[in-house]
């Protein structure tokens, strides 16, 4: 395969409902430092030089994206599904219906991602762009870590060596991607995100190191942390 011919695409699932951030709406279009979140996330990708161009995957039923991302000037579908793996695989058939190739690649990132920093997506790329399988950006877990029983009293503290946190992006080839969703979808295999589908193939992505800033917004005080980084940031 011709790698100079291969090109970088971001695709950003933006089609949650937040159900646990409790802001009263999609947590996406939340304000944090002066703009929404998903504004914060689109900035970071276009900083980005390698990527051709980002598709935002959207609700069927969102009437508010363009008036919270004004600026964006990349592609757009309204064909978000009920899980973010049905939301990626929507994506990617648009990415398709676009011209993207089968050997290109797709970096998918969480509109929730909104502290994501461009120096890490390059990170990502230079470290994919020469490997068979892709890989995600991850930060090896930095505390103990122990597993519930009933009543949230601990069951057991668990050996946490060699084990990391995923974050996104997450970089594999579009054909691959492709492949490796539909198989979990067929299979009835639970994916979280891209790289569990790529495993349940066989095969085993790359991790690269990530940031601890690169949180996704899940819980209500998410907010107040993100808006204290990104006011902090020149
Ligand atoms: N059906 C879905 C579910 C999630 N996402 C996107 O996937 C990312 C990560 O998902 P998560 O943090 O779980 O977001 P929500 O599903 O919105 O949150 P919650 O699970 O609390 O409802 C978010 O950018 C979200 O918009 C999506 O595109 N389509
Ligand atoms: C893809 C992901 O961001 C990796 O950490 C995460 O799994 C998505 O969040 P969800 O709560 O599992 O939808």
């Amino acid at each position: 395969m011709n790698e100079l011919a291969a090109r970088c695409f971001a695709l950003v699932p933006c089609a949650g409902v937040g159900l646990r951030a409790g802001q009263g709406g999609p947590k996406q279009y939340s304000t944090v430092a002066g703009r929404s979140v998903v504004a914060h996330t689109l900035a970071a990708l276009a900083a980005v030089p390698q990527l051709a161009q980002t598709l935002v995957v959207l609700s069927p039923e969102d009437t508010q994206f363009e008036a919270h991302a004004p600026d964006f000037a990349g592609w757009i579908t309204r064909t978000g599904g009920a899980t973010r793996a049905d939301s990626v695989a929507a994506g990617l058939q648009a990415l398709r219906a676009q011209g993207v190739a089968e050997h290109d690649w797709v970096l998918v990132h969480d509109a929730a991602r909104c502290l994501l920093q461009p120096a890490a997506v390059q990170r990502l790329i230079e470290a994919c762009v020469g490997d068979a399988i892709g890989g995600l950006l991850a930060l090896p877990l930095a505390d103990t870590l122990k597993a519930a029983g009933p009543d949230d009293r601990v069951n057991a503290t668990l050996d946490r060596s060699a084990k990391w946190l995923a974050q996104t992006p997450q970089m594999f080839r579009l054909g691959l991607l492709q492949r490796a969703l539909h198989e979990a979808a067929a299979t009835g295999v639970n994916v979280t995100d891209e790289a569990s589908a790529i495993e349940a193939l066989g095969l085993a992505p790359q991790l690269v190191p990530g940031e601890l800033e690169n949180f996704k917004l899940t819980w209500p005080a998410d907010f107040a942390l993100a808006e204290r980084l990104l006011a902090s940031r020149p």
